[in-house]
């Protein structure tokens, strides 16, 4: 269990953490979301004991990290895949760890094996790539058997099947009970980890619920394909609905995404006017998109380059 309560911390004139509180129990994957600069890292930082917020209070199982008898065997944690010394085998830095938290040196042989390293266990970390960084700093915050895990972007580096794995460990360690804090910016791999998601912006919470529930909050939208887009789309304004036009792959618009009127409305409104509809789909909305709206006004880093397309999809089709 981690509890945040009211955590404010500057750095020089910038207000990083502006009043954070949250909480992430055990039993659930707690997706930690933020633009670029939102205070991610500072949290997680702030909870491990290594900085001091100037008011507020971090707690892991109720005290201060600071105050844990046994930190690595109670709150796991990956912040840098980095922080190995080169020269160091992943073997070496773990038995080390391991002999000064009095772990068994058999845990090192299993979370080797765990994370995928165990052909490169004795080989120096310097020529290692991202990727393995990354499995070497999770086998770290495994070391201990923790109850609680903070990762922050652990997928970072890592190949598909790296990826695949990780989900599965994710869900795994929070189905026994663990508290599993994530910090990503991957949407699409969190909206299939996650239970939980915590998103915040400029150092506060912007949204703090289940994913259902956070991707409730999104209007549901409708697919439509027909051949009187432009008709139909009228109709469909003066009737309360929005229409966003996709052009992509045709001249001429005939599909776009509705939201504010169900698939019903619209078809019987197509239908009153006579007006034929090839398709009407209600679509999903996605963990993107709704992060995107979410933090549209947090993010303090933005490029040029245009908005790409609607990441929602087919919503499941019930028999
Ligand atoms: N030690 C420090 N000294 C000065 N500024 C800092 C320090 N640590 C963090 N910051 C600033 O605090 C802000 C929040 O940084 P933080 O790393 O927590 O963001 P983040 O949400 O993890 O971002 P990202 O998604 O890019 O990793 C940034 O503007 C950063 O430059």
């Amino acid at each position: 269990m981690i509890e945040v309560g009211g955590l404010v911390k500057s750095y020089g004139a910038r207000r990083v953490l502006d009043g954070l509180s949250f909480t992430a129990v055990p039993g659930r994957v707690t997706a930690f979301l933020g633009p670029n600069g939102a205070g991610k890292s500072t949290t997680l930082r702030m909870i491990l004991g290594l900085g001091t917020p100037d008011a507020g209070h971090a707690l892991v199982h109720g005290v201060p990290y600071a105050a844990l008898r046994d930190p690595l065997r109670t709150v796991g944690a990956l912040l840098d895949a980095s922080a190995c010394h080169p020269a160091r085998s992943p073997h070496a830095h773990l038995r080390w760890l391991a002999r000064t938290h009095r772990i068994p040196r058999e845990r090192v042989t299993e979370v080797l094996d765990l994370v995928g390293l165990g052909p490169a266990a004795r080989r120096p970390v310097r020529g290692f790539s991202l990727g393995m960084r990354q499995r070497l700093g999770i086998a770290v915050a495994l070391l201990g058997d923790p109850g609680t895990l903070l990762l922050d972007e652990p997928m970072n580096g890592l190949d598909p099947e790296g990826i695949q794995w990780l989900r599965g460990l994710l869900r795994a360690l929070a189905d026994e009970g663990r508290t599993v804090l994530v910090s990503s910016h991957l949407m699409r791999e969190m909206a299939v980890t996650a239970d939980h998601v915590l998103v915040i912006g400029r150092g506060r919470v912007l949204a703090d619920g289940s994913l259902a529930s956070l991707l409730a909050t999104d209007p549901p939208a409708v697919r439509l394909v027909t051949p009187r887009l432009h008709e139909l789309a009228g109709a469909l304004r003066t009737e309360g609905g929005q229409v966003a036009y996709d052009e992509t792959g045709e001249g001429t618009a005939r599909q776009a995404v509705v939201t504010g009127l169900t698939a019903a409305r619209i078809g019987d409104i197509a239908a009153r006017n006579a007006w034929s509809v090839h398709e009407l789909t209600p679509l999903r909305p996605s963990l993107e998109e709704t992060y995107l709206r979410l933090t549209a006004e947090a993010v303090e880093y933005r490029a040029t380059t245009p908005v790409s397309p609607s990441t929602r999809q087919e919503a499941a089709v019930h028999a």
